[in-house]
């Protein structure tokens, strides 16, 4: 049973609070004048895949030393093993957590309640990649004999945003004879408009819920049964068009899907992990199922680095310890992630559930409230249409915004000098924003171009930039199905640590049961025109106007 820590009573802690004083007006500028081998020692690689500079940071050594103690104060490597080897971390749910069973290319055996559980994951592995066969051949086909070409996965949260997210940034490895689609909101829109693209008798449905009853998740299951019914009349024919990835095998064989047709995975599998599981079909349909295999090898490396690297060279520990440095003791209060490669461009979006329903804890492990911070807000954009839009804040605004810069060396499509530009963006950003442009800089230049010296010195503070903001580069040899599951895995095991050290429940959601509660309270509410009395005058009152408006 791993031990509940609480963060700020370990000496490692207090250490770090009096550093920061010490050194909080430092600036990095300083820092690299001082040291000029900064890169070479604050850098770590993986399998030559994978760079990841940390120099632009506001850390010394002694940062560096006192954040590995605060790690080992809170027993990262022991919750590392509690969790690789099937121990019920999640103890609000009593799960184990193991996504890192579902990528385990070693096929180590890993007990859960005595079971292991590799010979299922590698079951439903053989199934996927057997009907994956299937699809791609031609030899599925729909109920008048066509060979399946589009596939739509039906699903939200976990269900939804690593499939498109994975999808979009591996459109390089696409099937040329797959389009998949994606429908998650509830709004009737993102169905109808879907829909609308689609030929029934060529349409593979992919209803992705790990618990089969989420309300928007089923709705348009059901909504897209009925426009399949419409074409081809007869119930028997779902079973040719529709699959169910999920948990819950009784729900699926309620809907009426057969369950030969359902990919089976694990109450042992977090939503926002599990595009490694089933959930992750219709990736594999559109990337071909030896890619998806990459996939999950990538991703089993960064897991084996996460567990065999010292925590020096160890890329997800430093990325966690660095985030806790500015979240707990600078007080920031985000992390933009940044990546310059446009089919990257719901990777922010991905970790923005990953890292945000995860860390996004008030109270701790104990049930106590915590009087620090936990997960940070996450966001961004694709760049270079970020530094279009808002790195004026990231650049001279008043907030702290340490971001990470994430960009491949190699580029899928080398038109002329498109990638240099790219990248000569990625790295002027770090730079500007680490060491700014001082008013001498900004005086000289106005001079230059001959402007009055009142006029100078009336403009020279709008253009100074202070600099002195934090950036971690992370640089990619190239995505690739396996550079990419081991980006995935370096992020997912970032937000493990800091999970630990802030001694909070990363692996369980009770945030997201409230308004589904109140939602189904109001539902039926909605069903007539009668004046609705029962909630707080604004609630109340904006129901009123909904049913007199609708
Ligand atoms: O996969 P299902 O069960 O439909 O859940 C979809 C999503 O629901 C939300 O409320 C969250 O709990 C997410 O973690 C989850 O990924």
């Amino acid at each position: 049973m791993l031990e509940k820590i609480n963060p700020t009573e370990t000496s490692a802690w207090q250490a770090l609070q009096a550093h920061y004083e010490a050194i909080k007006d430092t600036d990095l500028k300083a820092l690299f004048a001082v040291d000029p081998n900064r890169f070479d020692k604050f850098t770590a690689s993986f399998n030559d895949q994978i760079l990841l500079d940390y120099s632009k940071n506001l850390i010394t050594d002694e940062t560096l030393s006192q954040l590995f103690k605060l790690a080992e104060q809170c027993q990262l490597k022991q919750a590392t093993q509690a969790m690789f080897s099937g121990e019920k971390i999640n103890i609000t749910e009593d799960r184990a957590v193991l996504h890192t069973a579902l990528r385990n290319r070693s096929n180590t055996p890993i007990l859960v309640d005595g079971e292991d559980v590799m010979p299922k994951v590698n079951a439903v592995l053989a199934k996927m990649r057997a009907f994956c066969q299937k699809i791609h051949s031609g030899e599925w086909t729909g109920y008048t004999g066509k060979a399946i070409t589009s596939i739509v996965n039906i699903g939200i949260g976990g269900s939804d945003l690593g499939p498109v997210m994975i999808t979009e940034a591996l459109k390089p490895y696409k099937k040329a004879n797959i389009e998949s689609y994606f429908v998650s909101n509830v709004d009737g829109t993102h169905i109808a408009e879907t829909l609308k693209q689609l030929d029934p008798e060529t349409t593979l449905f992919l209803v992705a819920s790990k618990t089969f009853t989420t309300q928007e998740t089923m709705t348009n299951a059901h909504s897209a049964r009925d426009w399949f019914l419409q074409s081809a009349h007869d119930e028997a024919f779902v079973a040719k068009h529709f699959a169910a990835l999920s948990t819950n095998s009784t729900a699926v064989a309620a809907f009426g899907i057969d369950t030969d047709n359902m990919f089976e995975f694990w109450d042992w599998v977090g939503g926002r992990y599990s595009s490694w599981s089933a959930i992750g079909l219709s990736i594999a349909l559109n990337i071909g199922f030896d890619n998806f295999e990459e996939l999950l090898a990538g991703a089993h490396d960064m897991d084996q680095h996460f567990v065999n690297t010292p925590i020096e060279q160890n890329l997800p520990a430093l990325l966690g310890l660095i985030g806790i440095w500015y979240n707990n003791f600078f007080g920031a209060q985000t992390v933009a992630i940044l990546p310059y490669d446009q089919y990257m461009h719901r990777f922010p979006a991905y970790f923005q559930q990953g890292d945000m329903e995860s860390n996004g804890k008030y109270v701790d492990r104990n049930g106590n409230p915590v009087d620090y911070q936990t997960g940070p807000i996450i966001w961004g954009e694709p760049g270079t249409n970020g530094q279009h839009a808002f790195y004026q804040l990231i650049h001279q605004g008043t907030k702290m915004v340490p971001a990470d810069f994430i960009a491949p060396a190699k580029t899928h499509n080398p038109l002329s000098d498109h990638h240099e530009k790219l990248l000569s963006n990625f790295f002027a950003q770090t730079e500007a924003l680490a060491f700014g442009k001082d008013a001498d800089t900004v005086r000289s230049e106005f001079l230059a171009q001959g402007k009055s010296a009142e006029d100078v010195a009336q403009l020279v503070p709008f253009k100074v930039f202070e600099g002195n903001r934090p950036t971690n580069s992370i640089l990619l040899k190239k995505i690739t199905p396996r550079s990419l599951g081991a980006l995935i895995a370096m992020y997912e095991h970032k937000i493990f640590v800091q999970g630990v050290i802030w001694n909070i429940c990363t692996f369980d959601q009770w945030g997201v049961e409230l308004g589904k509660q109140l939602a189904n309270n109001i539902l039926p509410e909605l069903g007539d025109d009668a004046t609705v009395t029962g909630h707080d005058s604004s609630t109340n009152g904006l129901i009123n106007t909904f049913k007199k408006w609708r």
